[in-house]
């Protein structure tokens, strides 16, 4: 089942001398439940792609298509709803709310919907993130790799139709990041999540379904990666 189709996606910054093509005509597909490294140098238009397919930024033109709905044809307030309910970002720099336990971190998006968090749901996703114990820390007590832990589960518990994470171990040491790692695949597998991912990190994506490179605004799919 097709969840994400980005058809003919541009993105022009600035004007005149200063203009930048940061996408140029970028189209593909993702198949639900499929685990997508997006890979390329430093200013090739990586974030760009994704602040586009999350209604962060808006495309100069193009279509951006989640679950057979045009995201961009909708009006603001429709697709602010629409995001919050169908896409979980996770970010190279957590954002966590300080002052809010991991639990009420985790159950935090719910709660902005008026939705009840299910304790069977939190409590599976504590245990799916290895933090059964540290549910009433605060972020500040936790070390970088659990708080993108809590990140995660945040994305996790609305079952949104797409993850976007920008860099997830960006701010991590190599073995947090690996965990991090492992964490998404083994939530891609168990709950069929879709997951689109920037990596700066190569060896990174050796565990994912498939990646795509960006050059220069143009992207390029590379295919599977995964034995
Ligand atoms: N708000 C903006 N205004 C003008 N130019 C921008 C803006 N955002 C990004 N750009 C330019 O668009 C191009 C793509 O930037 P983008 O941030 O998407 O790259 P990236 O691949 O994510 O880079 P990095 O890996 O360093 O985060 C760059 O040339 C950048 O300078």
């Amino acid at each position: 089942m097709e969840i994400l189709n980005v058809q003919n996606l541009h993105k022009t910054y600035g004007k005149g001398e200063s203009q930048v093509r940061a996408l140029k005509d970028v189209s593909f597909t993702m198949e639900k439940g499929t685990f997508c490294a997006v890979v390329g140098e430093s200013g090739s238009g990586k974030s760009t792609l994704l602040n586009c397919i999350g209604a962060l930024d808006t495309p100069t033109s193009g279509k951006v298509y989640l679950d057979g709905q045009d995201l961009f044809s909708m009006k603001e307030q429709k697709r602010t709803v629409f995001r919050r309910q169908n896409i979980g970002f996770v970010f190279q720099s957590f954002q966590l709310i300080a002052e809010l336990t991991v639990e009420q971190n985790i159950v935090f998006p719910l709660l902005l919907d008026y939705q009840k968090p299910e304790q069977k749901r939190v409590d599976e996703i504590l245990e799916v993130l290895g933090l059964s114990d540290r549910r009433h820390h605060l972020p500040g007590q936790l070390s970088g790799g659990q708080q993108q832990r809590v990140a995660i589960g945040r994305a996790l518990i609305t079952r949104p139709m797409l993850i976007l994470a920008d860099e997830p171990t960006g701010n991590l040491d190599s073995k947090s990041s690996r965990d991090v790692m492992e964490l998404l695949v083994k939530a891609s597998r168990l709950y069929q999540q879709t997951i689109l991912m920037i990596t700066h990190n190569i060896n990174l994506t050796s565990s994912v379904d498939r990646v795509l490179r960006v050059t220069d605004g143009i992207l390029t799919d590379l295919g599977g990666a995964r034995e």
